[in-house]
């Protein structure tokens, strides 16, 4: 008689409790119910049900996921996703931005080739990335991204101390550069052009305008794409989460959806 082959019940440990974890861990409870989750935090805390509760990186390593899903911040990038990858586990990451530091960069890729395991980046809360990463094999001639969000979404960063963000009645740009700078300067907010540029044409030729409008209540991104092949432009209007108007629900579903797609799950 052949013997049984039961498949692994799938490790999933989530980086981050703020408004994308708490939004995305309960969902994946309802779509992966055969799945174990765990929740990577840097102190003491009341765990969801049923969930594991991680405190510090020695913690995450020793649980062993088969993926961990970062949605953290720079910060947590930078802590946690090297030696999770040396480990030989999967990083899905949102915070993409992070990369626009090469130094890192360089350092997961070594740390994923070592662990023979992979970095995964999110679309997050852009859309069109599929079609600029197929545009670029015959030759782009320019990538412009435009972000625009309400003021009091640019509030921490670089334009608040530039900018009273409370009283602006009229859109002004807070940014104009490259998508390196951007992603650098902006963390919460500029993830998108750092996805941008991975898919175009990289970090210093992707051209990247941000702007604080007082007129819309919607985190908008827009994406004007030139080459060989044609052109494309490409907009969206997200809605916020209720918990951190900086972060676009997309950016949520986006993270739930490439969860469904590494794991070969229907939605539900
Ligand atoms: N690719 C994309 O399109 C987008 C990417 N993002 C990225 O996703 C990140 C998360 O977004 P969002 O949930 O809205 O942000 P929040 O600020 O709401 O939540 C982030 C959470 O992560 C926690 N955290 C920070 N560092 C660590 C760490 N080292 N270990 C464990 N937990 C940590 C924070 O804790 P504490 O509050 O104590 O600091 C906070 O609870 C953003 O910072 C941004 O980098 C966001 C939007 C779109
Ligand atoms: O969620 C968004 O709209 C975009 C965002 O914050 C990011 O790219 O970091």
């Amino acid at each position: 008689m052949p013997a049984e082959h039961s498949t692994p019940r799938p490790r999933i440990a989530v980086l981050g409790y703020g408004a994308m974890g708490r939004y995305l861990l309960p969902r994946l409870a309802q779509q992966l119910p055969e799945a174990a989750l765990a929740l990577v935090l840097r102190g003491p805390a009341d765990a969801p049900a049923g969930v594991t509760l991680l405190t510090g990186a020695k913690a995450l390593l020793d649980w062993q996921p088969g993926l961990l899903v970062e949605c953290a911040g720079h910060g947590a990038v930078r802590e946690h996703a090297a030696p999770a990858l040396r480990a030989g586990i999967d990083v899905l990451l949102t915070s993409v931005g992070v990369l626009a530091d090469a130094d890192l960069r360089a350092q997961l890729d070594d740390s994923a080739r070592a662990g023979a395991s992979r970095l995964i980046t999110v679309s997050g809360a852009i859309g069109g990335l599929d079609a600029l990463d197929a545009a670029r094999g015959a030759g782009l001639h320019s990538v412009r991204y435009v972000g625009r969000k309400p003021p009091l979404a640019w509030s921490g960063t670089p334009a608040a101390e530039a900018f009273d963000l409370a009283v602006l009645r009229e859109p002004v740009v807070i940014f104009s550069g490259s998508a390196g700078e951007s992603a650098r300067a902006y963390p919460k907010n500029a993830n998108v052009t750092a996805a941008v540029a991975l898919a175009g044409m990289g970090f210093e030729q992707t051209q990247v305008q941000l702007v604080a409008d007082p007129g819309i209540t919607r985190n908008c991104h827009a994406l004007e794409v030139r080459g060989a092949f044609g052109e494309f432009r490409i907009e969206l209007a997200n809605a916020p989460l209720p918990e951190n108007p900086k972060t676009s629900w997309l950016a949520a579903l986006s993270l739930e959806a490439q969860i469904r797609g590494y794991f070969g799950t229907a939605v539900s």
